[in-house]
């Protein structure tokens, strides 16, 4: 398939009065993993965010699963988001409820009512990410890694066309992080669409896939060459 997932044209991003990225033209097919990259400031979580609509899109053209940002409405902002499956940096578990529970939320929260249906679509995205057998557990109970494997299944429920991943693996060890990585690879590799920002080059070398660069208020792609 290679329908657009999203594309932005001649996109302007802003924090306040000031310009963080300009000239964004960007298009996503359906199926593709995507890195962003870009130091630290560069605008990775601005570009991220201006994508589920936590920043509006006020200058240049904007689709995203079936979604205009440039014209979406407060309203439409919880449509989008079932579309699209959000990873933070800081896994943003409900620290006061089980995985499961932390499931069940999205669920219910998302218009979801037959309890049969919810546990059968809970076991399955927890079966995904490996992480069938901590429905029971407490977030503080679990590693980074697990907890991050979580947010990653839990992103997964409304079974979105799009995942987007900021930092997912900026507080994991090396390890840990190409685990996750390989989470993320494995969901790709079933259909679903991931642009995800990262600063970790080694990831970057040791999962190479398509990759733009935020740099001096620009974005454009980079050609990854292997150092070994
Ligand atoms: N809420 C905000 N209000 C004002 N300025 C902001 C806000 N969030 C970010 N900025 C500014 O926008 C610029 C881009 O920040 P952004 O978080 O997009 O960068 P980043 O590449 O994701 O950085 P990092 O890797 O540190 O997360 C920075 O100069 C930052 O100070």
């Amino acid at each position: 398939m290679s329908q657009s997932v999203l594309s932005l044209k001649n996109v302007t991003i802003y924090q306040e009065e000031k310009t963080i990225l300009t000239e964004v033209n960007l298009e996503v097919k359906h199926g593709e993993f995507l890195y962003i990259i870009g130091k630290t400031g560069s605008g990775k979580s601005s570009l991220m965010k201006t994508l589920y609509a936590d920043l509006p899109l006020t200058d240049g053209e904007g689709h995203i699963v079936d979604f205009d940002l440039a014209t979406l409405k407060e309203d439409d902002i919880p449509f989008l988001r079932r579309k699209i499956g959000i990873v933070f940096q800081d896994f943003k578990l409900l620290p006061d409820r089980t995985v499961n529970d932390n499931m069940l939320f999205v669920l219910k929260a998302t218009g979801w009512t037959n309890n049969v249906e919810m546990q059968n679509k809970i076991d399955e995205v927890l079966t995904k990410v490996g992480m069938r057998d901590f429905g029971k557990k407490m977030p503080h109970q679990l590693s980074g890694g697990e907890q991050q494997r979580v947010a990653i299944a839990r992103a997964l429920l409304n079974d979105p066309e799009l995942i987007l991943a900021d930092e997912p693996t900026g507080n994991l060890d090396p390890q840990t992080s190409a685990e996750v990585l390989e989470v993320l690879k494995k969901i790709n590799a079933n259909g679903k669409t991931i642009i995800m920002a990262t600063h970790d080059y080694a990831l970057l070398m040791k999962f190479p896939s398509k990759t733009l660069k935020c740099e001096d208020s620009k974005i454009f792609e980079v050609i990854q060459q292997r150092t070994a």
